[in-house]
């Protein structure tokens, strides 16, 4: 498997965040991660990709553990938080090397693939300009060429179209598509459009529990709207 977490549970103070959640995402796959405000989404993804410890249960990225073998786990991901948090100061491509560096990736083969990304995700335009100076569309671009840059198997996004304006989402969304190609995706939205146009399956959370996992042909069978069915099992 690609992504297994199993019974994974997330404690702050009084508060589950994650309350004994358990999915699996095969190679390949392309799965949207839904849920309301505050339902646990960024916190799995926090635990998946190393920045949160679980209090209970196991989280696995391509068969490695990330708490006890976190170097091979982090090495198999690569990762948008939330925020996107970038260093406004530096330029677009300095920053892309500096990245590949703290991958371990260096010399021609580090531009090689610098020039690569910066392709796949239309920054051609902008690479010589400092991040800062950039718009959030731009921004984001950034950020995920920094996430696959190092050529992962298993891409976390969390919410990357989120305060897009139409354009920059549907151009970002073919980014997406382009670089899931070889990889497996879980990514974080609440725009229901974007599942539609880029999952094969879906996870709803709600208040720190599954409340459903199914392919998207499954839950048009239902007859209703993934909106519908959101609204329903989170309300
Ligand atoms: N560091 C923290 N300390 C205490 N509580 C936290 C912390 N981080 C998250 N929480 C709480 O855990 C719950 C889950 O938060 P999380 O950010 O994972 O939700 P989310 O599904 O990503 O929400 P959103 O869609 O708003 O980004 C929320 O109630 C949140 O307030």
């Amino acid at each position: 498997m690609s992504i297994e977490v199993t019974n994974l549970t997330k404690v702050y103070g009084a508060q589950r965040a994650i309350d004994g959640i358990s999915f699996a995402l095969k190679k390949g796959e392309i799965v949207g991660f839904l849920g309301p405000n505050g339902a646990g989404k960024s916190t799995t993804m926090k635990i998946l990709t190393g920045y949160l410890k679980p209090s209970e249960g196991v989280a696995k990225v391509s068969d490695f553990d990330v708490v006890n073998q976190p170097m091979p786990a982090r090495r198999s991901i690569g990762y948008l938080p939330e925020h996107n948090p970038l260093y406004l100061d530096m330029y677009v491509t300095e920053f892309l090397l500096f990245s590949g560096k703290l991958y371990g990736m260096s010399g021609s083969p580090l531009s090689a693939r610098v020039d690569e990304v910066i392709a796949m995700c239309g920054l051609e335009a902008e690479k010589r300009k400092k991040i800062g100076e950039l718009s959030k569309g731009y921004r984001q671009r950034v950020g995920l060429a920094q996430s696959f840059l190092h050529n992962p198997d298993v891409l976390i996004l969390d919410e990357p179209t989120t305060g897009l304006d139409p354009n920059q989402i549907q151009e970002i969304r073919e980014v997406i598509r382009t670089a899931g190609k070889d990889k497996t995706v879980l990514f974080s939205t609440h725009i229901m459009q974007e599942v539609e146009a880029l999952c094969d399956r879906v996870i709803i959370i709600n208040k720190g529990k599954v409340v459903s996992d199914s392919t998207l042909e499954a839950l048009r069978k239902t007859g209703d709207s993934l909106e519908e069915i959101f609204r329903g099992l989170t309300n």
